[in-house]
């Protein structure tokens, strides 16, 4: 059996973790290879010293079989995990598509719920899964990936079966000890992500607030709650197959999560970033609200205020 090739597109928090994890695993295997596409100092400081992921200030020292900018370096892979922000998807598929045949399988594990369709739209010919996160992890500086707390796990599946494409992967994930979830109802768990995120995301970022600062204040508990709301009803018009009160299942998950924690959203806007997820996730609730009538008041009026620049909406 030739070697199976699995590239990891953009190494960050989540493909930083993810990656690091299965590089580790499988370094120096003989029937798998996985590559990292990075860029800028980030690829420097790797090829030069290695990926550190430090969790739990236990840190791990990981170098993959392969990192490069250069996608003819990689030939065509089997999986590529698609691990950029929202907004270079796009680019980052179409540098790829030299690395790319009818047979690669690929997964978005980005926040959101757009990811999938874009894909598809672009490489119609391939099986394109749908997946998603939950992670506390930053790219603190070049080569550097800290995780906070103590969760993780990867969820992905396809839409329309063909889930035994994936069960390579998913005895990969499980090898590298990812807690992975192969889901026979992958459009659920991506929705029940994306109520959750969009909700927290929105609110983290509007109030400049850690998730614990969400959930003791009143004022900022009830905004959360009613954006909740407003992303369930949109669900539901969209037939999404999704339990109703979602109220109970987002708060559990914020009570899994370290009360100092923030969204990935939230940071890119403390981080000033040039570029954030709003258009992929409040932008995506106000867009599809509006065409299914649906009342997204909440979400509109706090995406009006994150539109301005980071440096306008936060004075600190
Ligand atoms: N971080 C987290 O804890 C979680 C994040 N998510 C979601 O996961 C997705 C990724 O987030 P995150 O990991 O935080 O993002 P990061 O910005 O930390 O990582 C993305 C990386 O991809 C790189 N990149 C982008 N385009 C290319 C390209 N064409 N070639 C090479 N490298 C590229 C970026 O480089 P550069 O910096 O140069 O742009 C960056 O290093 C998002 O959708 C996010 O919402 C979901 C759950 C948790
Ligand atoms: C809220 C969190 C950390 C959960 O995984 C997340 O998905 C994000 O920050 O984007």
């Amino acid at each position: 059996m030739s070697k199976k090739k699995l590239l990891i597109a953009g190494i960050g928090g989540i493909g930083g973790f993810f990656g690091g994890l299965l590089a580790k695993d499988y370094y120096d295997s003989n029937d798998v290879d996985i590559f990292f596409l990075a860029r800028g100092r980030n690829l420097l400081k790797i090829k030069e010293s290695g990926l550190r992921i430090n969790e739990n200030d236990l840190e791990l020292v990981i170098k993959p079989n392969l990192v490069s900018d250069k996608v003819s370096d990689f030939g065509i892979v089997d999986y590529i995990l698609m691990c950029t922000k929202t907004y270079d998807l796009e680019e980052t598929l179409i540098q790829l598509l030299p690395s790319i045949n009818d047979n690669t399988i690929i997964i978005p594990l980005q926040n959101g719920v757009d990811s999938h369709d874009k894909i598809a739209k672009q490489l119609p010919k391939n099986s394109i899964a749908k997946g998603c996160v939950y992670l506390v992890s930053r790219l603190e500086e070049p080569g550097l990936i800290i995780k906070n707390g103590n969760i993780h796990s990867l969820f992905f599946g396809m839409d329309n079966g063909g889930n035994e494409k994936l069960q390579w992967l998913q005895d990969a994930f499980l090898n590298a000890n990812i807690k992975s979830v192969v889901s026979e109802d992958i459009n659920k768990i991506t929705w029940e992500k994306f109520i959750f995120l969009a909700s927290i995301a929105t609110a983290t970022a509007y109030f400049d607030s850690n998730i614990g600062g969400i959930l003791n204040s009143k004022e900022k508990y009830n905004m959360l709650i009613n954006l909740i709301n407003e992303v369930t009803d949109l669900a539901i018009s969209k037939q999404i197959n999704i339990d109703k009160n979602q109220q109970k299942v987002v708060l559990e998950k914020l009570k899994s999560l370290p009360s100092d924690a923030t969204t990935s959203m939230h940071s890119d806007f403390r981080n000033r970033k040039n570029k954030t997820e709003l258009e992929s996730l409040t932008g995506y609730v106000v867009a599809e609200g509006k065409q299914n009538r649906i009342n997204i008041e909440t979400f509109n009026n706090m995406y009006k205020v994150l539109k301005k620049a980071p440096n306008e909406l936060y004075n600190t």
